[in-house]
């Protein structure tokens, strides 16, 4: 059972616990455009206390340099460096794990964060506008393209059935083109509700494809080992804070560091407690409590 943390004291142990802070975004910063509150001044205290913060986020909809201006609106300086996005996972799995061919590009079902990272590692994306086709011919003539590689499939908000007829030709008429997804989160929480998230977009493509994709964010190790690769990493002194057992405290056990459970996003408290779930080191119910320590 996850320790319950609950007093000033209990907040005081636990910073002194650790070195680094990795957090999760949607959830636990925020929830869609509005910040937590208490977390702005936990982050700054944490800060203070010398202890190093680093970003690691799921949503593949926008950049790393997107991430870094939008804690700026929140009035928190935070650069992109200290922010690891699946959408910049992915681009650094094609180019350094893949060794994806220059001569090759890829066909995207999601956000612009997805295309900028792809074009900021000098890896080639299709730019055609799909929403215009409407009828199967249509989408059989725009598979012509020989250079198309790998599909990936993040959260797309813009989601048409054009797009995915694409991508499902793409990973059908082509057994080696590559199958990607940034992450698989089922829903991503928007405040007092849930909305559809990666994973369920993802499950479209898995059905109708019957092809498993390789998935980069979290729970698994690819966004870790970006973290690694940029950031000594003493896991005795590393602790991942998230709102989600399956990718957040499961991503923090694959790694082999503490986890600690917020309930400000897709996790209850009841959930969280529960001998049966994924089993974190802490809870707590909002991370905006360490604002108490300031
Ligand atoms: O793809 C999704 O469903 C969302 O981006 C999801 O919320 C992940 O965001 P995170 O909690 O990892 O910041
Ligand atoms: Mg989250």
């Amino acid at each position: 059972m996850p320790q319950l943390l609950l007093t000033v004291e209990d907040y005081r142990k636990l910073v002194d616990k650790y070195d680094t802070f990795l957090f999760d975004c949607d959830g636990v910063i925020w929830l869609g455009t509005t910040i937590i509150e208490g977390v702005k001044e936990s982050i700054a205290f944490l800060k203070s206390q010398n202890k190093r913060v680093v970003f690691v986020t799921n949503n593949s909809t926008i950049s790393r340099k997107e991430y870094s201006k939008k804690f700026a609106g929140f009035g928190m300086s935070i650069s992109k460096e200290e922010i690891f996005s699946s959408s910049h996972a992915t681009a650094v799995h094609l180019k350094n794990i893949v060794k994806f061919s220059p001569d090759k590009k890829v066909f995207v079902v999601g956000g612009q964060g997805v295309k900028d990272e792809l074009h900021l590692a000098n890896i080639r994306f299709c730019n055609k506008e799909t929403s215009a086709l409407k009828k199967p011919a249509d989408y059989k003539e725009f598979v012509n393209d020989p250079e198309v590689g790998a599909v990936i499939c993040g959260l797309d908000r813009d989601i048409n059935y054009a797009k995915l007829s694409i991508a499902h030709l793409y990973l059908t008429l082509n057994k080696d083109c590559l199958f990607i997804a940034t992450n698989n989160d089922s829903t991503y929480p928007v405040g007092d509700f849930n909305l559809p998230g990666a994973g369920s977009i993802l499950s479209v493509l898995e059905t109708s494809t019957k092809r498993v994709p390789t998935i980069v964010g979290k729970p698994y190790k690819t966004l870790f080992d970006c973290i690694s690769a940029d950031y000594h990493i003493e896991k005795s002194r590393t602790i991942m804070v998230g709102d989600r057992l399956n990718t957040d405290v499961q991503f923090g056990i694959n790694s082999g560091i503490d986890t600690l459970i917020v309930f400000t996003g897709i996790t209850s408290e009841h959930e969280a407690m529960d001998p049966n779930s994924t089993q974190a080191t802490y809870a707590m119910t909002s991370f905006g409590e360490i604002s108490k320590l300031a």
